[in-house]
């Protein structure tokens, strides 16, 4: 009755359905053919190409879950923001997040999703405090020590995935993980490839729905376990140093926490989601290198507008924020590579979406509770009608006449969930770039092949990202 009533309410229209073979009343056909675009890597082609078969919004039924599909901008905003409180995002990753972050922010919703954001806020809130250049500059020198002579060829994405590991565990517990130093410690090495199975499992199980309880996870909890140990024992230690008496030894997240009050097992929480989310800024500047190799002009303009703008010396904080060029180029290529390609909620009651529904698809979709909704930001930043007639192309220029705001726009996600790091990953990201084209003019493209899709916690190139920096 409640369902009908919703549907009169809103003047609800049918959903497409995407076809099915009769026999397949339960869409096991739909979950096989989306297991194997997965492994082939030909999944975001896959969904896109759907798209434009079935239009903006369409419904699959897998297993006997309806999962509608939208890269729809007004639908995602109404998902994201407008209507936030009808979605839950626990229930699909909860259980995956669960064995290595209990109580994190990735698996929970509502009020207690509501006190871990507020405690993340308030840490994330000076962005100039938690950005330290000098710190950033230390690692800058590290990188280069990646980068071979004279142009010769590296993949410049495994260097920014320690890049990135490092980074964030000086930003998470004040201490560096060295994943990018020729010998870090075993338990620091330990740690990073306990990180890396936690990700890739929790990948791996969160695409294979229900099949995931025919793999064995000895391997995985022995991980988890593992990598909580090494956190924990930093949290205890942060705890024990009572207040700090002076900033001498720059931000970090756990000592920021604890000066607030928070207990050992929050700091632990906080630490390891940061780092669960750490690889998106290896996605992001892989993707801007991938993308500057292959556009000499780009470079070339960049590099001009840096050295015009800041000189070769390290840019200061004011220095990086004015460079609209650069904003530019970071925001193609995210709308290139978004780091969460597809991303998906359920419905906690039932609800509707504004659109999708009727012949045209100008009508609002009723949604029933538990009704999955997955949303692409892969097509929705392909969309002609909000980036113009060449969305393939990749012209950074076209950000002079568009908002970051423009609809369907959504690398950091929106509303109460957008990203708390959002400001911090822009400034790090910004002094990584202006630092290397500061320092090389030329990035040379030695990858033979088009981008091939690794969905891992965040989208990266299969075949590496292959470059010559001179
Ligand atoms: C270019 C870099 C980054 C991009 C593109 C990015 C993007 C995103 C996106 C799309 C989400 C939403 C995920 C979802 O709801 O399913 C997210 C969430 C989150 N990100 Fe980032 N992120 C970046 C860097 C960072 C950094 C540097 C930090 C921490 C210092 C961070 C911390 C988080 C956290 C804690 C969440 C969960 C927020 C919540 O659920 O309330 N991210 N990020």
């Amino acid at each position: 009755h409640k369902i009908y009533a919703l549907e009169q309410q809103y003047g609800c229209g049918n959903v497409v359905k995407e076809k099915a073979p009769r026999w397949d009343l339960l869409g096991v056909t739909k979950l096989l053919e989306f297991a194997h675009h997965f492994r082939s890597k030909t999944a975001l082609e896959y969904t896109d190409r759907l798209f434009k078969i079935y239009g903006n919004t369409y419904m699959s039924q897998i297993l006997g879950y309806r999962i509608h599909f939208t890269c729809d901008p007004t639908n995602i905003k109404h998902i994201l923001s407008t209507n936030f409180a009808d979605y839950d995002s626990s229930k699909l990753r909860g259980h995956l997040f669960d064995p290595i972050t209990p109580h994190g922010i990735f698996t929970v919703d509502g009020p207690d999703w509501r006190a871990i954001r507020d405690q993340l806020r308030i840490q994330m809130s000076n962005n100039r405090r938690i950005c330290d250049l000098a710190m950033f500059e230390q690692q800058f020198q590290t990188f280069l020590q990646c980068v071979p002579p004279d142009g010769q060829k590296f993949d410049i994405q495994e260097c920014f995935i320690s890049l990135a590991i490092d980074i964030q565990s000086r930003f998470a517990f004040g201490d560096s993980i060295d994943t990018l130093h020729p010998c870090p410690s075993p338990a620091k090495k330990r740690f990073a490839q306990d990180l890396h199975i936690i990700k890739e499992t929790i990948v791996r199980d969160g695409f294979r729905g229900p099949l995931r309880h025919l793999s064995t996870k000895l391997e995985f909890q022995q991980s988890c376990a593992r990598a909580r140990r090494f956190i924990i024992d930093y949290a205890e230690r942060e705890v024990a140093k009572g207040q700090s008496q002076d900033s001498a030894e720059g931000y970090y997240l756990m000592m920021g926490l604890r000066d607030k009050g928070a207990d050992a097992a929050q700091l632990a929480n906080q630490a390891l989601s940061i780092l669960l989310a750490n690889d998106s800024i290896a996605t992001t500047l892989s993707g801007i290198f991938f993308l500057l190799s292959r556009h000499e002009r780009v470079v070339s303009k960049l590099r001009q507008t840096i050295m015009e703008e800041i000189g070769s010396n390290p840019p200061t904080y004011d220095q990086l924020m004015k460079i609209a060029y650069l904003t530019h180029v970071i925001h193609e290529s995210m709308r290139f590579f978004p780091v969460a390609p597809l991303n998906a909620r359920t419905a906690n009651k039932h609800t509707v979406l504004p659109s999708g529904g009727g012949l045209d698809g100008s009508k609002p979709v009723l949604i029933r509770k538990d009704d999955i909704l997955v949303f692409s930001s892969w097509s929705s930043h392909r969309l002609e009608a909000s980036f113009g007639l060449d969305p393939e192309e990749f012209r950074p220029e076209r950000w002079e006449t568009l908002s970051a705001d423009v609809a369907g726009f959504i690398p950091f996600n929106k509303g109460p969930r957008l990203c708390p790091g959002k400001r911090y990953a822009m400034i790090f990201i910004s002094y990584m770039v202006v630092r290397l084209l500061q320092t090389f003019s030329h990035v040379t493209n030695y990858n033979p092949g088009p981008w091939v899709e690794r969905l891992s916690m965040t989208l990266e190139n299969d075949n590496g990202v292959l470059v010559g920096l001179s």
